[in-house]
């Protein structure tokens, strides 16, 4: 674990925070959040216009490796308690609060990645909203400058390429897996593959994140250190001791044609296949949540979920917490639900590393944010991207079941990449 900089827990110690509102007469007020994003440094959480958008670095720590959840907290906890705070909207996501992502595995980043390692961000400007209210929060600065930004320019002649593996060899993979799984060795895996699409100029993330805010409304818009995307998968939301969580396994792709969809939508609530997919990732949160619940809420069926480019199968899981554990140690007691990982947790988490061919880095983990209460926000990072300059390497996965057909699994990775590919397209 390091602080940034040459003075990252000096400049914890002394973090000076103050949240005001914003009065309507403001222009911010009025302004959608995403645009009040600068090109340097800016963070997302969004949904429905209503979030966290944040910019500068007040204090920041990297974490690796199997503690990488528990240092962050432990670093969190510090930084709370040395933190004065004057805060007179008392919302969740008002007074200190930090932006986070975590990597999928619990091995350290093999390379010099540097970015490719879990980190949690406090930021020196955040501006919140919920509801009518529009909050600013400064953190360690005196003043900020909140405006509308300039619009973003689009991606210069972008190309998109395979990442790891090509389609075939993704397939072949899918096809070893059933094997596996219809050998008796697991139940369930779910396996991602990745795109590179590369541009001839550094891209600029708030164009991708205005579009997928304007195009995926219902999902979580997201942006942590260079990890990007639209994610409509909850982890954990944890609010004044209420706990919630949106689980997703079971697609279907739309057509466009809203008939064909609601057929679609049918076909798929009573997909043997898809529901006991499904099964599998209530069971693995619900299972997870229970220890720090006094009171849980598991439907017993799911609903279909309808966004742009697909249909899932979704069910909300909700629980009164028991003790005082953070979101962010919620999230890290659930991660990897089988959603994004399989069942048996460890079997499949140990094939994932054998047979996928890559590296996740912080696709398909906790992404999200933080208040000083413990209160906060961790999604999936899903319908995502990484971006390094002028490339971005996208993610899609596909939860695996016996008698899963490596083709239909392919035509649904494609589904699930459209969200960022669209959003980097001109
Ligand atoms: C792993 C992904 O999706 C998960 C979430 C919803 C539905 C899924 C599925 O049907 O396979 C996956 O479990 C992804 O989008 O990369």
């Amino acid at each position: 674990m390091n602080d940034a900089g040459d003075g990252g827990s000096a400049t914890r110690s002394a973090l000076d925070v103050r949240t005001v509102l914003v009065p309507a007469s403001d222009p911010a007020a009025s302004a959608a959040l995403i645009d009040l994003l600068p090109a340097d440094a800016p963070l997302s959480w969004l949904r429905r216009g209503e979030g966290l958008v944040g910019w500068g670095v007040a204090a920041t720590v990297r974490t690796s490796g199997p503690t990488r959840f528990s240092d962050a907290a432990k670093w969190w906890t510090e930084t709370v308690a040395a933190a004065t705070v004057e805060d007179s909207v008392d919302e969740p996501g008002t007074g200190l609060v930090c932006f986070g992502t975590f990597t999928f595995s619990d091995e350290p980043p093999a390379d010099d990645f540097a970015d490719g390692d879990s980190v949690l961000v406090v930021p020196q400007v955040v501006v919140g909203r919920r509801g009518d209210l529009t909050w600013l929060t400064t953190i360690g600065v005196a003043d900020a400058h909140v405006e509308v930004a300039d619009a973003p320019a689009p991606p210069v002649d972008l190309t998109f390429a395979d990442g790891a593996l090509s389609g075939d060899e993704w397939m072949e993979v899918v096809a070893d897996a059933v094997s596996r799984i219809e050998a008796g060795d697991l139940e369930k895996i779910v396996l991602a593959r990745d795109l590179v699409a590369t541009a001839a100029a550094p891209i600029d993330i708030r164009w991708p994140l205005r579009r997928l805010a304007a195009a995926y409304p219902t999902c979580w818009t997201f942006h942590v250190d260079g990890l990007f995307g639209a994610t409509p998968e909850m982890l954990v939301r944890r609010e004044r001791g209420l706990v919630t969580s949106r689980v997703l396994a079971g697609t279907i792709r739309r057509t466009g044609d809203d008939e064909r969809d609601l057929a679609l939508a049918a076909m798929l609530a009573h997909s043997s296949k898809d529901l006991e997919e499904h099964e599998y990732a209530v069971r693995s949160v619900a299972e997870a949540l229970e220890p720090y619940c006094s009171s849980m809420n598991v439907p017993e069926t799911p609903f279909v979920l309808h966004l742009p480019n697909v249909l899932h199968l979704a069910t909300d899981v909700a629980g009164v917490a028991r003790d005082g554990e953070s979101a962010l140690e919620l999230a890290a007691a659930l991660h990897p639900s089988a959603a994004v990982g399989g069942t048996p947790t460890p079997v499949a988490r140990a094939l994932i590393t054998e047979i996928e061919g890559m590296d996740r880095g912080r696709y398909a983990a906790p992404v999200g944010w933080m208040d000083a209460t413990g209160d906060g926000e961790w999604g999936i990072a899903l319908r995502s991207g990484v971006l390094h300059d002028n490339q971005v390497r996208l993610f899609a996965g596909c939860g695996i079941v016996g008698g899963s057909d490596p083709e239909a699994e392919l035509a649904e990775s494609q589904a699930k990449f459209v969200p960022v590919r669209e959003a980097l397209g001109g």
